[in-house]
């Protein structure tokens, strides 16, 4: 379907649904989160700490959009033009939570995976949201049951697992918790639609489909790596020849971000210990100790300084 009906079509098919959305954090996918929900028609407001990280936020999604500009509207340059400022004309940026999450139908979680952190922020915001607002949390490895606890609206939580980079992969897991109601999770799965991906769906199980396959891999990746058995480029140049993946592990934990990465695995070790696919990857903590996150940070396991 292309992007106008697509536009059109939600508005006409969820006028009592998902319209006003508030996306908390303006990192790698939060970004990408408000950037594709803006330009699929709904109304964004993006959250970040502090000014800096506003502004910040901005530059990447004005970059971002500028990439699908061109994707989508070739060389019309009236019509690339058209469709970044009708994105950014729905799209707010601020540092003021409580004022965003007054008045949403929706509200998408993409801090930090640290269940503390998620945890002071939804206790924060559940008693200013309206009674009708839906929370999601876009985590990779926590649970959702866990993080919808601290909250008094366990029926309107769900979990929204987005891709990276999310302008360009189609894939959405929806996670319905056993408290998730039925008509929150037709919400999320209309909102999901209406953004244009592809819904899965998925019980409220660590790593839900996607990650609890590729994220395994990665460590295996390091691993391999840490015992010397073939160098970063040759295992990622292995798995991209090899088995067709567009990016090898290491490159992709560097996409993904280490610390991300880091925080999952030791996140599950803390929750499984005795699984050894959980172990904790000496050389993944040494990185990120050092502020080597991957390409956010300009280092990971390749330099992306330019
Ligand atoms: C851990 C979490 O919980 C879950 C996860 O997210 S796991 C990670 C999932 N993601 C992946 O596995 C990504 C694997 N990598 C890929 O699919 C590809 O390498 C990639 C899409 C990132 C980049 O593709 P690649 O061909 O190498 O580079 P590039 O030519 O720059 O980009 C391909 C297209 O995507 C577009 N693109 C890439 N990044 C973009 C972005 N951030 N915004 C907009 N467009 C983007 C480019 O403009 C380009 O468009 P074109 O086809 O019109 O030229
Ligand atoms: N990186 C990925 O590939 C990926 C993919 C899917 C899901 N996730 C999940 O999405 C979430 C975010 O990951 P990311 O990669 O975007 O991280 P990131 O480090 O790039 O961005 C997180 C952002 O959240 C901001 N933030 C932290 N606390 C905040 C608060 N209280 N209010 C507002 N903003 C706050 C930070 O300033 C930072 O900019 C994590 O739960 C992660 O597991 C990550």
């Amino acid at each position: 379907m292309s992007h106008l009906m697509r536009v059109i079509t939600r508005k006409m098919s969820t006028s009592r649904g998902i319209e006003k959305v508030v996306v908390i954090g303006g990192g790698l996918m939060g970004a990408g989160i408000a950037q594709v929900a803006a330009s699929s028609g709904f109304r964004v407001t993006l959250v970040e700490i502090n000014e800096q990280l506003v502004e910040k936020a901005k530059a990447n999604i004005q970059k971002s959009l500028g990439r699908v500009a061109k994707k989508q509207f070739k060389d019309d340059e009236g019509a690339q033009n058209g469709f970044i400022s009708t994105t950014l004309g729905r799209l707010d940026a601020t540092c003021n939570l409580t004022d965003a999450v007054r008045d949403t139908d929706l509200v998408i979680e993409a801090i930090v995976e640290n269940m503390k952190v998620k945890h002071d922020l939804f206790a924060k915001i559940d008693s200013v949201a309206p009674q009708h607002t839906i929370f999601a949390s876009n985590t990779s490895s926590l649970s959702i049951t866990e993080i919808a606890s601290i909250t008094k609206r366990t029926d309107r939580f769900g979990g929204l697992h987005f891709f990276n980079p999310v302008p360009v992969m189609k894939l959405l897991e929806v996670i319905r918790t056993e408290s998730t109601s039925d008509d929150t999770y037709k919400k999320m799965m209309d909102f999901g639609q209406g953004m244009g991906k592809v819904c899965i769906t998925c019980k409220d199980t660590p790593g839900f489909v996607v990650n609890r396959l590729l994220v395994p891999y990665l460590a295996e990746a390091v691993r391999l790596y840490e015992r010397g058995d073939a160098s970063a480029k040759d295992i990622d140049i292995a798995m991209k020849l090899g088995a067709g993946y567009p990016m090898g592990p290491l490159e992709l934990a560097d996409y993904v971000g280490l610390d991300t990465t880091r925080n999952i695995i030791s996140g599950w070790h803390e929750k499984f210990p005795e699984n050894p696919l959980f172990r904790p990857i000496e050389t993944l903590d040494k990185l990120v100790q050092e502020g080597k996150m991957g390409v956010k940070s300009g280092e990971g396991f390749y330099s992306y300084k330019k």
